[in-house]
């Protein structure tokens, strides 16, 4: 997919562009209003108390600021901050060495959480509700467990995928949290507040432009403003005006509603292969060449959120909007269906 493919992880090294924009406090960071009202009571009351905070769960598409947020709870309880992920667990022993390593209240983050071993997940369950491991030591007759304790901490699990946590798992988090596509006045705030970090002043239509266009994610909005902003200096005087961003966008292949080609193509061939739908997700992976998983967490989330699609039972539907976005006419059958 293009460079803007918001699955792409960010690069781990410090010292990037995604580090210095990524807000630090709870304070700095712009949008989740609820998440992050309840949030701000969850970790004063950790702290008066001097407790561990809750077990907290962030779920949604990717960018949204799991990640960010994870940071900001451990900097605002005053903690470590210890990070890992699912697939890297692999063995019980690895997440064992994780744990007893925790100090009081550190906040250990689990990224993509989902994706956990079970043999490492039953480990997890006793570390959640009582602060124990439960160790088998030794093999065959002469195997012993061996119960350690552990210091009180924080996990927080992400994950884009909610329906593919374990209902055990899922309930012992106390906290859980979804994240919502971003408004474009949040976007605003934020693409605003990046440029003024990245040295290159966004004016108002500007920035607006990018934030319409970011579909409805942070980490998306970065990634364009950076592009907007090569345009802005190799082919403009520097400052990110509206004509400016509308020229790079449109360059980048990104539309007036944010969809890139990878939407866009999922759409045309809903339309033009599929008369509109109903078609299963797994015709559409194939015919694609998209994995189900990136169709279903990446692509069709904003789709279904700007109402372009529609899941039914029987398959996924291109909505009226989805086709006079691609500037076509429904099939007769399905204007029946519409209701128009
Ligand atoms: N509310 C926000 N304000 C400003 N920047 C944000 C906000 N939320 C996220 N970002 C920025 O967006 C980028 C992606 O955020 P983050 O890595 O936290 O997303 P994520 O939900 O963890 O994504 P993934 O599911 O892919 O792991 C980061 O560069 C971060 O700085
Ligand atoms: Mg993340």
């Amino acid at each position: 997919m293009s460079d803007i493919d918001p699955t792409v992880r960010p690069d781990p090294l410090p010292g990037d562009f995604d580090r210095a924009l990524r807000p630090q406090m709870l304070e700095e960071f712009v949008g989740q209003a609820e998440a992050r009202a309840n949030l701000r009571v969850f970790i004063q009351s950790a702290r008066q108390r001097g407790e561990a905070m809750d077990h907290t769960l962030f779920h949604g598409p990717p960018g949204l600021g799991k990640t960010t947020l994870a940071q900001i709870m451990a900097r605002e309880l005053g903690v470590n901050f210890r990070m890992t992920s699912g697939p890297v667990l692999a063995k019980a022993g690895d997440l064992a060495a994780i744990l007893t390593n925790l100090e009081p209240r550190d906040v250990l983050f689990i990224d993509e959480i989902h994706r956990l071993n079970p043999a490492v997940e039953e480990v997890l369950y006793p570390a959640l509700e009582d602060f124990e491991l439960d160790l088998v030591i030794g093999e065959g007759p002469a195997a012993r467990t061996v119960r350690i304790e552990l210091q009180p901490f924080t996990l927080v699990g992400a994950t884009t995928r909610m329906g593919l946590l374990t209902t055990p798992l899922r309930d012992r988090f106390g906290i859980p949290t979804r994240l919502e596509f971003y408004t474009v006045d949040e976007l605003f705030i934020i693409v605003k507040r990046n440029a003024r970090k990245l040295g290159a002043p966004a004016d108002e239509g500007g920035a607006r432009e990018i934030a319409q266009r970011a579909r409805g994610t942070p980490r998306i909005a970065g990634r364009l403003l950076r592009r907007v902003v090569d345009f802005a200096v190799v082919e403009g005087d520097g400052r990110v005006t509206q004509a400016l961003a509308d020229m790079a966008l449109t360059r980048l292949g990104v539309d007036l509603l944010g969809l890139d080609s990878a939407d866009r193509r999922y759409l045309r061939l809903i339309a033009e292969n599929y008369a509109g739908g109903p078609v299963g997700i797994e015709t559409l992976s194939a015919a694609l060449s998209e994995s189900r998983d990136s169709l279903e967490e990446v692509i069709e989330p904003f789709l279904l959120q700007q109402g372009l699609i529609q899941r039914t039972p029987r398959g996924r539907m291109l909505a009226q909007k989805g086709w006079t976005h691609l500037g076509m006419q429904p099939p007769k059958s399905q204007t029946d269906l519409f209701g128009v």
